[in-house]
């Protein structure tokens, strides 16, 4: 797996990992879920650099001019509930997108036990496709693997890249062994751990609830 953290170089995208982050901040979910989106837009530019290319002619006004435009070919999933936002924030890039949705619910054992349920799936067909996946937390990895083991089923994709925001260095380690090699991932942030309850530390708390509320 390629690994691509976007803030080791500083720029206006340390500004909204900062406020989701923050917890006074957090209070606006408005604001929680448009700086989840803006940082989808950042992720799907520095994305873009690494797509298939192909020229087209394009008429303008004046005459025709041959540009270089990424291939149409990209299926856009997000797992529910937290990746809406972020779906959003690469949707506003990728427009042409097909999109999937699929959801991932930690059903708890315990307090500290979990398994993940994968139950609402809609997805295209994925052969020879560009698959982003895109889920703003990478705690354990458990939801993006279980995600991953269910698209199989539709199809295999020629490339695929994974969009988070915050991921742990457990999680990354842990997912490296359940997709090609030639994954990229493409993540805004990475925290040093994890907590007893598998929750990025200091990460930004549930981000499924930040953005939707607190869930029964
Ligand atoms: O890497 P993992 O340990 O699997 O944790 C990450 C998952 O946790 C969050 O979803 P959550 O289960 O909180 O669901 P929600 O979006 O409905 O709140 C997040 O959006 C990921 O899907
Ligand atoms: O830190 C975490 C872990 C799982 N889900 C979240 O929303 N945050
Ligand atoms: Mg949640």
């Amino acid at each position: 797996m390629i690994v691509n953290i976007l803030d080791t170089k500083k720029s206006i995208l340390n500004k909204f990992i900062s406020e989701i982050r923050d917890v006074v901040i957090q209070k606006d979910a408005m604001r929680f879920r448009r700086n989840i989106g803006r940082i989808g837009e950042i992720i799907a530019y520095e994305l873009s650099q690494s797509l298939v290319y192909e020229k087209n002619a394009v008429t303008t006004p004046l005459g025709t001019k041959i540009v270089e435009t990424p291939k149409k070919d990209i299926v856009l999933c997000s797992i529910l509930r937290a990746g809406l936002p972020l779906h959003d924030g690469l949707l506003n890039y990728f427009d042409d997108a097909e999109n999937a949705f699929i959801s991932a619910y930690r059903k708890h054992r315990n307090d500290s036990e979990f398994e993940i349920k994968v139950e609402y799936f809609a997805s295209p067909n994925l052969d020879g496709k560009t698959l982003i996946l895109a889920d703003p937390m990478l705690a354990t990895g458990q939801s993006i693997v279980a995600v991953y083991e269910g698209l199989k089923k539709h199809g295999t994709p020629k490339e695929i890249h994974l969009a988070c925001v915050i991921g742990s260095k457990e999680g990354i380690d842990y997912i490296k062994d359940y997709f090609p090699s030639t994954t990229k991932l493409w993540i805004a942030t990475v925290d040093e751990k994890l907590n007893s309850h598998g929750y990025i530390v200091p990460g930004l708390g549930d981000a499924g609830d930040l953005a939707f509320g607190v869930k029964l």
